[in-house]
């Protein structure tokens, strides 16, 4: 938006700018001034037309250098060509960053030094003195060092503000004691999922499982020691699972695994080994040493489906397994 707001100025002023030029009979300068407008203008076109900002902004900053290098050559009207220059450090930084944009006015302060000082000033049109000549050329560099300086703060205050809304975004998505997805994460993969099995006419399939009496483990050990265990879990349910499954926290002491590209009857597979690799799993913390067993409920997503009714089905298995007597896995058995 800024290097189209760059481009409509450029080409209102120097088009305004060409026909004082022609009033007054300058046709040289007329004809320069017209060309960067229509330059201008053409990348204010290629900006509203193509999604690409790389060749307008590179059009601009071009064409304004020339214009400029040709306002230092010419004296413009009563030698306040070279005036119109202070605008390029800002506008190369903006276009270019602190790199590319220091490199333009190093490039662009040479040729200018050599347009100045080159067969003693005489190879251009315009009759500057020594120390106009001086104080263009401090001044040029002042405002050179002052946009820098500006250029570089808002980079870092722009670097910092990213890496903090990275780091909110995924907190966002994260759930603080096991480092899974949150619910809210875990409804967004599956959305996704879901949009992308409806195209392929796939399956997937969710898991939703509750460590079982987990009351008493908090109210014998301590909510601490839950804590460690529910890590513990996460870490279990991520190890036995592939690398395109996702498990998140679903609630307290319940959690979701979504299985993409997966029947019913392979995730019952899934589901059993991981309710032994819990059974097995001896946890030592503090004064806890015991099995913990899970309850696990099965169901599947298909296009015919949607996503509320496969967790609700899944939480109806889910509560089946509990009412079963739990450690165990429950499915839609037709
Ligand atoms: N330590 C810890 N406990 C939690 C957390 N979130 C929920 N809980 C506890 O989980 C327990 C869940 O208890 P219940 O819903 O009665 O279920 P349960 O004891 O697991 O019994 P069943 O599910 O019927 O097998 C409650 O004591 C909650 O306080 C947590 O983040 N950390």
């Amino acid at each position: 938006m800024i290097i189209n707001l760059f481009a409509l100025v450029g080409t209102c002023l120097t088009l305004a700018m060409g026909f004082r030029a022609l009033l007054e009979s300058n046709f040289v300068l007329a004809m320069v001034l017209t060309s960067a407008a229509l330059i201008f203008f053409a990348a204010h076109l290629a900006i509203r037309f193509s999604s690409s900002y790389h060749l307008p902004s590179r059009l601009v900053l071009y064409s304004l250098s020339l214009l400029m290098l040709y306002l230092i050559y010419s004296g413009g009207v009563d030698n306040t060509g070279p005036l119109w220059t202070y605008i390029l450090p800002p506008v190369a930084l903006f276009l270019g960053g602190l790199s590319l944009g220091l490199f333009n006015i190093v490039l662009f302060s040479v040729l200018c030094l050599f347009l100045l000082y080159f067969n003693g000033g005489h190879f251009i049109l315009a009759d500057y003195t020594d120390s106009y000549k001086l104080r263009f050329i401090l001044s040029f560099f002042t405002v050179t060092f002052l946009s820098c300086c500006y250029e570089y703060s808002r980079k870092a205050s722009y670097e910092h503000i990213q890496s903090l809304s990275d780091k909110f975004e995924q907190l966002a998505k994260t759930d603080p004691l096991t480092g899974l997805a949150n619910r809210r994460e875990m409804m967004e993969q599956i959305n996704k999922e879901y949009a992308r099995l409806s195209r392929n006419n796939s399956t997937l399939s969710l898991l939703l499982l509750d460590v079982d009496r987990f009351k008493t483990i908090n109210d014998g050990f301590g909510h601490d020691v839950g804590d460690i265990v529910l890590q513990e879990l996460a870490n279990i349910f991520t190890q036995n699972i592939r690398v395109h499954d996702i498990v998140a926290r679903w609630g307290g002491e319940e959690f979701l695994i979504m299985l993409p590209d997966t029947n019913t009857q392979q995730a019952i597979e899934v589901a059993e080994k991981l309710l032994n690799k819990v059974a097995t799993h001896h946890f030592e913390i503090k004064h806890f040493r015991k099995q913990v067993t899970v309850s696990i409920g099965v169901a599947e997503l298909h296009p015919l489906t949607t996503v509320t009714n496969a967790v609700a089905k899944a939480d109806k298995y889910l509560y089946q397994a509990k009412q079963n007597g739990r450690n165990q896995v429950c499915y839609d058995a037709q």
